[in-house]
């Protein structure tokens, strides 16, 4: 992070674009104050769907206790279909949609957007769904380095017709500071783990039940014991870029996932809409914890409230 806490972009030409359309965003310098709009911003939250983010933003809304009823808080990118975006207070809440060039494509243009408001010591969190590997279902998964398909922390980028490898390093201290809030909340089963990040969510993630699979179950079963191996604890398919994208930005950055199935037991997910629910809520309620307390509006009668939150 530079000293003064902005976001870095790195493109020399952005100085010399009298606008910067944010297109798929529906933004952009000419057409809207960002400024005005986001400089107040500190925590940005991300997840794959937009009912999720839409949730998120509620739950922050009544959590900080802000004005207004957080039920009608509007789709800031409603006139694009690519992604959504809620604000609550300090908190943006935005969908990137599935896999790696979707995330990629929102990060570039939402790095430019708390670029061009100002915005400082802006923290990055994607709260998702995984595959477990060798935990419980429901367990969510703090990733302390996002790894590709061959157990490396790294990203590789196509940049014209070159590879471009970046480092997947995510914040140490931040990781740390997840796991101790997780410990606050009653019940709350999380670990630290890494995370393998794949181009695809069936022969990617070696899946036995894609529309194509050239592999046995024991060929499965082997690469997926040497991913447990190495360390990896979930699959999921945004992690490494995400990782890549913010370090490069100066955003501090952290990934918070729950395994919907243990991936040694399985690969449909079979669990009950009601069950799967309560999965997604997880990660949203260990992060609003977070922000609360980071935000110093935290206290202890809260603690009951969590337990009971988990329990019903
Ligand atoms: O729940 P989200 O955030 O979408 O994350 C996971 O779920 C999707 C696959 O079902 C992939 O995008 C994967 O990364
Ligand atoms: O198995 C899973 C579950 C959710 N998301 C993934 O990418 N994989």
């Amino acid at each position: 992070l530079l000293s003064n806490g902005l976001v870095h972009v790195k493109n020399p030409h952005l100085d010399s674009m009298d606008e910067d359309v944010l297109y798929h965003l529906n933004l952009g310098t000419k057409t809207h104050n960002l400024p005005v709009m986001f400089g107040d911003v500190k925590f940005v939250c991300v997840g794959g769907s937009p009912n999720r983010m839409k949730t998120f933003a509620q739950l922050m809304h009544k959590e900080l206790g802000l004005e207004g009823d957080g039920k009608d808080l509007k789709d800031i990118c409603a006139g694009t279909d690519r992604y959504s975006m809620y604000k609550a207070g300090p908190v943006l809440s935005i969908s990137h949609g599935m896999g790696i060039p979707s995330i990629s494509i929102m990060l570039h243009e939402l790095i430019k957007l708390l670029h061009h408001a100002k915005c400082r010591d802006v923290t990055i969190i994607r709260i998702g769904t995984s595959g477990g590997l060798g935990i419980d279902p429901g367990t969510v998964v703090i990733t302390d380095i996002a790894v590709d398909s061959f157990f490396k922390a790294r990203f590789e980028q196509v940049i014209l017709d070159n590879i471009v490898v970046r480092s997947t390093e995510l914040d140490k201290d931040l990781v740390e500071e997840l796991l101790n809030c997780s410990k606050e909340i009653h019940d709350f089963p999380a670990l630290i783990g890494h995370t393998m990040c794949t181009y695809d969510f069936y022969e990617g993630q070696g899946r036995l039940d894609g529309a194509l699979c050239s592999f046995s179950n024991e060929k499965k079963l082997e690469y997926l014991k040497r991913a447990y191996d190495a360390g990896v604890r979930n699959i999921e398919m945004e992690s490494t870029v995400f990782a890549a994208i913010c370090g490069l930005c100066g955003l501090k950055a952290a990934v918070v996932c729950v395994a919907l199935l243990n991936r040694l037991e399985g690969d449909q997910i079979k669990a009950p809409h009601e069950v799967l629910v309560e999965y997604q809520r997880r990660p949203q309620h260990l992060i609003s914890l977070f922000i609360k307390k980071r935000l110093g509006l935290y206290n202890q009668m809260e603690l009951l409230d969590n337990a009971f939150f988990l329990n019903n």
